[in-house]
């Protein structure tokens, strides 16, 4: 829709509320997204960043509260907000005994790629990803951070306007992340699209990320560019060095953090076993 280019926000949560039973895993969430920027979510195990995005993806209903794409309801308009997303889930969703080639393909099919730009538009995303010399392997034959890339080139072939990554980096060596990272931003500086990522990992938020919303207990408790937020610590503390994001978090999270996280930020409780080796 020639509408909604420019004027609106990426994703805009107002309120947004999602129970399971007694836990209320997003609790009130108020985010904006712009178009354009790689924006980061961050918090520890159980903040509720993953229900958060299954309500922006529309996989999961919006209780309560409100989800717009790009300005289309995702409770009342789902197809609308779908047709305009790519998502790469924190489960595996490469078939092992595929190639990378027939991987994106199927997803190509899925998404309604015109047939006649198929095949050309599944080159494109393998490229993209620095997949093009092992396009015709199996994917049971790539490395974890391979098996990542597929998975974004996957994402990537509807040309989707928002890019939504939940976990992008989990499990993966620092080399291979920082692989992953790379080619999101070739890909988002190429193509305009906007990024909002979930993370663990406060260094590659400060590093990658424009802008981050520090998430705890279901809601956002901080947000703005990574450089701002440490220098808001830096400030109120009169610290002699530049906190980290991390400082930033457990500032913002009191200590209530500890009891909700499991132990910290690396203390990864949902690792994706499966990252490192399909099959
Ligand atoms: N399908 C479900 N059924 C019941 N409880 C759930 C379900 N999904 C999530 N929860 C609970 O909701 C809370 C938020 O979980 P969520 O997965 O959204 O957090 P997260 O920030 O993505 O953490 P993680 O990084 O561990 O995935 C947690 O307490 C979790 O146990």
């Amino acid at each position: 829709m020639a509408a909604d280019r420019g004027s609106v926000e990426a994703v805009s949560c107002t309120g947004l509320a999602h129970a399971f039973g007694e836990t209320r895993a997003v609790d009130g969430l108020d985010l904006a997204v712009r178009e354009g920027e790689v924006f980061g979510l961050l918090g520890p195990n159980g903040a509720g960043k993953t229900t958060a995005i299954r309500c922006i993806t529309t996989l999961l209903p919006v209780p309560a509260g409100m989800v717009r794409v790009f300005g289309h309801d995702a409770a009342k308009e789902r197809m609308a907000v779908r047709r305009l997303l790519g998502y790469v889930p924190q489960q595996l969703s490469a078939d092992s005994a595929l190639t990378g080639r027939e991987n994106v393909a199927l997803f190509a099919r899925v998404f309604d790629v015109p047939r006649r730009e198929r095949a050309a538009r599944v080159t494109q995303a393998l490229a993209a990803v620095g997949l093009a010399d092992a396009a015709d392997r199996l994917a049971g034959t790539y490395s974890g951070g391979m098996v990542r890339r597929l998975e974004l080139a996957q994402a990537l072939v509807s040309a989707p306007r928002l890019l939504i990554l939940d976990e992008p980096t989990i499990g993966l060596d620092p080399i291979a992340r920082t692989g992953v990272w790379e080619h999101i931003n070739a890909v988002r500086a190429a193509t305009g699209m906007t990024v909002l990522v979930t993370t663990h990992y406060m260094d590659e938020a400060d590093q990658y990320c424009d802008r981050v919303g520090l998430m705890h207990r279901g809601r956002v408790r901080a947000l703005g560019t990574p450089a701002a937020l440490r220098r808001g610590l830096a400030e109120r503390r009169g610290a002699d060095r530049l906190p980290t994001l991390e400082d930033v978090f457990r500032d913002v999270a009191g200590s209530g953090l500890d009891d909700h996280s499991g132990g910290g930020f690396r203390d990864v409780r949902s690792t994706r076993r499966t990252a490192h080796r399909v099959g």
